[in-house]
């Protein structure tokens, strides 16, 4: 479970989130939907530590990120820019990670196999395509078995089996009773993923319910959204 209280966060005086409230719940895929520059990545930041909020709270499973027990056997992230060192083997860049936090070694190639790198583990990372370094992303952040999964834009760069995959896998994992969040500006492709959605639009929730309930009214997905985030030409990037 994701509990995001009143949440703000500055920039220079600009809010980029301005008194966000929203919860995701376990066994649902969650999709965290806004135009580019709506405050999706300043909210899944601070939720994963890395930032400090103005005001309000962010939390998972009731703690904050920082007094977590075992961060990475509690949540797995994918963050944009996070990325393994390009002279590491892939195999190697998980082990490390694995060995920190005293997650077991055979889980490496666990998570290799589930998002389809088991035949080029032994690769270096530099070699890798777009599409590959995002699947390694996956894998690290499945390492802990978290209860709890955070992806930012996790198909970004996947072809359309990469894409198939990572739904499956998400799908499946919110299945177990886990709890996925996803963040995203592509609605179409979110809506064949996420059960649910939270819509953010200039740093305030526009709308948060069952993705099948948001169209209701718009005639379509896509004009609901632009409805929703006041943005009809898509200039956000939709
Ligand atoms: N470190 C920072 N310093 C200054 N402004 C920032 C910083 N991080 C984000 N912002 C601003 O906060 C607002 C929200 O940005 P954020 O990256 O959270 O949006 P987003 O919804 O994740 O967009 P995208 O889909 O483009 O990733 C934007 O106006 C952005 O310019």
């Amino acid at each position: 479970m994701i509990e995001i209280t009143r949440l703000t966060k500055r920039y220079g005086g600009k809010p980029a989130v301005d008194d966000v409230s929203f919860t995701v719940r376990p066994g649902r895929v969650t999709g965290f939907l806004g135009p580019n520059g709506a405050g999706k990545s300043t909210t899944l930041r601070v939720l994963l530590g890395l930032d400090r909020p103005d005001g309000g709270t962010a939390l998972i499973g009731g703690r904050r990120y920082r007094d977590l027990r075992h961060p990475l056997r509690t949540v797995g992230a994918l963050l944009d820019g996070a990325g393994p060192v390009p002279e590491r083997r892939a195999v190697d860049h998980l082990t490390w990670i694995a060995q920190s936090n005293r997650i077991p070694r055979r889980r490496v190639h666990e998570v290799l196999e589930l998002v389809g790198l088991t035949g080029a583990a032994r690769q270096r990372v530099k070699g890798y395509s777009l599409g590959m370094r995002q699947r390694l992303g996956i894998a690290a952040a499945l390492l802990g078995d978290p209860e709890v999964l955070v992806l930012d834009e996790p198909v970004n760069g996947l072809d359309p089996e990469g894409v198939r995959r990572v739904r499956d896998l998400l799908r499946e994992y919110a299945a177990s009773g886990r709890t996925v969040l996803l963040s995203s500006h592509l609605m179409a492709e979110t809506a064949e993923t996420a059960d649910d959605a939270i819509v953010i639009a200039r740093g305030r929730i526009v709308a948060h319910g069952p993705l099948a309930g948001l169209s209701a009214g718009h005639g379509s997905l896509e004009s609901a959204f632009f409805a929703l985030t006041g943005d009809r030409e898509g200039r956000g990037g939709w």
